[in-house]
This record gives C-alpha cells, sequence and structure tokens, in this order.
C-alpha cells in the first residue's frame, strides 16, 4: 500500500489529497498548521491525569458519551468479541472538562474542527459530479452550527502480560464519523489494511497529520470514499511497559442530516453505538 504525502500548502493539495482519499480510504498532509507545542502539552498532561483517580469523577454519560470511558467499559469493535485495552476521555464543547488539566484540549478542539471542516470543503469541491449529486445537501453545510464533533484523548495503558489472550489496544475498525484526523501519538502500533489485505504502519511523525474517512461519508458517497479498517497493535518487549497517547478529531455532522436513502445520521450514530458497547455482534 502506499500513502502519498501531499503537502498542506501546495496549490494542488486539495486534488491529491482527495484523490488519496478515494484510493486509500487515508489522506497524510505535511506542513499542515497543528501546532506540535501545544499537541505534545495535552499527551503530557493528560497521561499525568490519567495516572490518577481524579478521572473517575468524570465516569462516561451512557446517554450523551462525553466524559471518561475506563478500560472496562471501553469498546468492543464491531465483530469483535474482546474489549479494546485502552480508556479515553470525550470532549464535547458542552460536555464535561477535567479542572486537572489546562485548556489546551478545548484549544485544539477549535483548531483541530477549522482544519477538518477546511478538508471536508476539499473533499466537496473534489468529489465528481455523480458523487456530489448523491450528498442530499453540500458536505460543509452538514456540519455548519454541529456541536457534535468529538475530540478523543486516548491512553493505551503499559501491558502486564495478564491481558485477556486475543485482547488488543484497538481492534480492526472503521470510524463512525464523516473523517477523522491524527496528529501523530507517542507511540507507533497504528496500522491500516490495504486493498491488497496486508496491514501496512501508518507514518508516525509529528510533521505529519493522518486523515480518514469515517463510515458516514462512505455511505453518504455511495462508496466513493471508502471507510478503512485500521487498528492498533500492542506493542512487545520494552515498548509493552509504555503507555501510547493519542489524539483523534471525529468530525460529526448534525444529527437530522440524511446520509442516504437508508439512513439519517442520527439513525446511523444509534446503531453503530449499540455495536460499540458489545450489544450486536
Ligand atoms: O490510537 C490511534 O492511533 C487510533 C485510534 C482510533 O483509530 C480510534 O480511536 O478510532
Ligand atoms: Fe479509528
Amino acid at each position: 500500500m502506499h500513502l502519498p504525502v501531499v503537502d498542506f500548502q501546495s496549490p494542488t493539495a486539495p486534488q491529491e489529497f482527495c484523490k488519496s482519499l478515494h484510493e486509500t480510504g487515508f489522506g497524510v498532509l505535511k506542513n499542515h498548521p497543528l501546532q506540535r507545542d501545544l499537541v505534545e502539552g495535552i499527551y503530557d498532561e493528560w497521561l499525568a491525569f490519567f495516572k490518577t483517580e481524579a478521572k473517575h469523577q468524570y465516569l462516561q454519560d451512557p446517554v450523551k458519551f462525553d466524559g471518561y470511558f475506563p478500560p472496562n467499559v471501553s469498546e468492543t469493535a464491531k465483530n469483535n468479541t474482546k474489549k479494546d485495552l485502552k480508556e479515553f476521555f470525550h470532549i464535547y464543547p458542552w460536555g464535561r472538562y477535567p479542572t486537572e488539566v489546562s485548556d489546551a484540549a478545548r484549544r485544539y478542539y477549535v483548531q483541530g474542527s477549522q482544519l477538518a471542516a477546511t478538508l471536508l470543503n476539499w473533499v466537496e469541491d473534489n468529489s465528481p459530479p455523480e458523487v456530489k449529486a448523491r450528498y442530499t445537501e453540500p458536505l460543509p453545510k452538514m456540519i455548519e452550527g454541529c456541536d457534535q464533533t468529538l475530540l478523543r484523548v486516548l491512553h493505551y495503558p503499559p501491558l502486564h502480560g495478564d491481558e485477556e489472550a486475543g485482547a488488543v489496544r484497538a481492534a480492526a475498525h472503521e470510524d463512525i464519523n464523516l473523517l477523522t484526523i491524527l496528529p501523530a501519538a507517542t507511540e507507533p502500533g497504528l496500522q491500516v489494511l490495504g486493498k491488497d489485505k496486508f496491514w501496512f504502519d501508518v507514518p508516525r511523525d509529528f510533521g505529519l497529520l493522518i486523515v480518514n474517512i469515517g463510515d458516514m461519508l462512505q455511505e453518504a458517497s455511495g462508496h466513493y470514499y471508502p471507510s478503512t479498517s485500521h487498528r492498533v497493535l500492542n506493542p512487545t518487549g520494552e515498548a509493552a511497559t509504555k503507555s501510547r497517547i493519542s489524539l483523534p478529531l471525529f468530525l460529526h455532522p448534525r444529527r437530522e442530516v440524511v446520509l442516504s436513502e437508508r439512513y439519517t445520521v442520527g439513525a446511523y450514530f444509534n446503531e453503530r453505538m449499540e455495536e460499540l458497547k458489545g450489544g450486536k455482534k
């Protein structure tokens, strides 16, 4: 599998980037505007936060999905039976936010959402006419005034060897939303499934921003933009003693948007959340 690196500043970036999204479901951008200091500061202070008991004060809301998700709640990927080896905190503009950390993740939420919106404009502009005709409204309009975009601060704890057999940091899955932006994590492990059915290591260099299509954009585009499976492998040897932090931002449309003849966003979201809780295998 080949993931071309596209220069965000280049005049031909939108076309090159969307070609990559169409062909692989993934896009890799260099010279992107996200600030390294901001992201690394978030990694540091949230890792410290995850190591404290304070996180339990923010236990997730099972209806609104904001707050802290401990490892025993976590997620079970669709068609999988084991819970992922991770804990995470869901940040929404209206949701709970720990007093133990600075406002850096909130600031990142704003910057990341703006960048994701720009990339969605690129996707709209570079959709062929027959794909555009499928969108029930222009993609940028689907996110207008939406407060469902989610910033997830993810912590994969060190492995101690007593994990359930077959459990992994993140089992193969596809994202639910329109598109996801993901700065380099603190440790390697992220892989994407190529059309050739081989797993491919996603580059991990802070200069490179990883973007991937989610199921909602796949559905709205009639699969022109594929939502590609990805996973996070368990580290081995010395690396197993280390935590891994990552920071995906999931761009979401308004709940009432019609994605296709089969689905509104709301109906699609509810179905997928049930699957993630492990209710439907
Ligand atoms: O941790 C990562 O690198 C990827 C996380 C991910 O794919 C997800 O949370 O959906
Ligand atoms: Fe994902």
